[in-house]
């Protein structure tokens, strides 16, 4: 695997993300806090594909969330394109595992509101986002009512609800893990296609080794907590465009699962002792 070169970086523009030591510690009801994230760093570059993987509880979400400016580091650094990170970040979207679309507002409605909010003028933000609706394969699907639609539509028009504001970072926590294993192999591949048309950089944060490695640029693995960091970062050097349901039966993505795999299953061993261990102290 060799350093990629993502999306349309320009040498002289800062990192879309950067994280320097950061530790993160929560303040908890025992008397010392808890320390989630130590001395870490990360950086993505502007239009780069990064997939961050870890054990359960390891601190992936508690990254997200001091990019997005939803927490403060405790120590360190965070900084989106160039500018320190305080408060919550203009220019970032988010997907996370439960959708944010309102339940009564229509497709069109849930799509619109972000450039409506904005003080886009009214037609021009239904223009828009029937745009999208389309672009995201709702087309005839827009005066639908969420409960209406099946879990990958109502993915779609999340996705739709993001692109439309042209963010230069999306943050992704899991967005499809509700999905089926089909749908989310489509969605996966239809989210590659989306992220082309203006290739924001996106921090996507997943369980599954697989689909990190069928979408990004770079998978970084972090250790197990407390005080998780950084352990291993791998450029993937897969071709695009890629078809997720199809890329796993690649030899050379079979090689590069292997070697994740190695830095990753140790830190997933470590946490699974470490709750089975707390779980036998709970009980005893
Ligand atoms: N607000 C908080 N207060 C106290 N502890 C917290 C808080 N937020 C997260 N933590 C702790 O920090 C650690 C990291 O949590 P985080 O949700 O970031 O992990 P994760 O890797 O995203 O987990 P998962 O893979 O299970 O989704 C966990 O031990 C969690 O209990």
């Amino acid at each position: 695997m060799h350093a990629t070169t993502p999306g349309t970086a320009d040498r002289d523009e800062p990192p879309a993300i950067e994280l320097r030591g950061v530790t993160k510690r929560f303040t908890t009801d025992k008397a010392t806090p808890y320390t989630a994230l130590r001395d870490l760093d990360l950086e993505v570059a502007p239009g780069e594909f990064c997939a961050v993987v870890g054990p359960t509880g390891c601190g992936k979400s508690t990254t997200l969330t001091l990019v997005s400016g939803l927490e403060r580091p405790s120590t360190g650094s965070v900084e989106v394109h160039g500018r320190r990170v305080s408060g919550i970040t203009p220019g970032v979207g988010f997907m996370f595992q439960t959708d944010a679309i309102l339940p009564w507002k229509t497709v069109l409605d849930n799509v619109s509101a972000g450039p409506r909010f904005r003080g886009t003028p009214k037609r021009q933000a239904l223009d828009d986002a029937r745009d999208w609706i389309r672009r995201v394969g709702l087309n005839g699907f827009e005066d639908r009512y969420p409960h209406q639609l099946s879990g990958g539509m109502r993915k779609r028009v999340a996705l739709a609800q993001n692109l439309i504001t042209e963010p230069r970072v999306i943050l992704m926590d899991e967005p499809f893990s509700a999905l089926d294993v089909q749908t989310r192999a489509k969605m996966s591949t239809e989210l590659l296609a989306l992220w082309d048309l203006t290739r924001p950089a996106v921090v996507f944060v997943t369980h599954d080794l697989e689909e990190a490695i069928a979408l990004a640029d770079t998978v970084v693995v972090l250790t197990a907590g407390p005080a998780a960091t950084v352990k291993a970062r791998f450029a993937i050097d897969l071709p695009r465009p890629r078809v997720v349901q199809e890329i796993r039966f690649e030899p050379r993505f079979v090689d590069i699962y292997h070697q994740i795999w190695e830095a990753l299953r140790a830190e997933v061993d470590l946490a699974y002792a470490q709750t089975t261990q707390l779980s036998a102290k709970e009980s005893s």
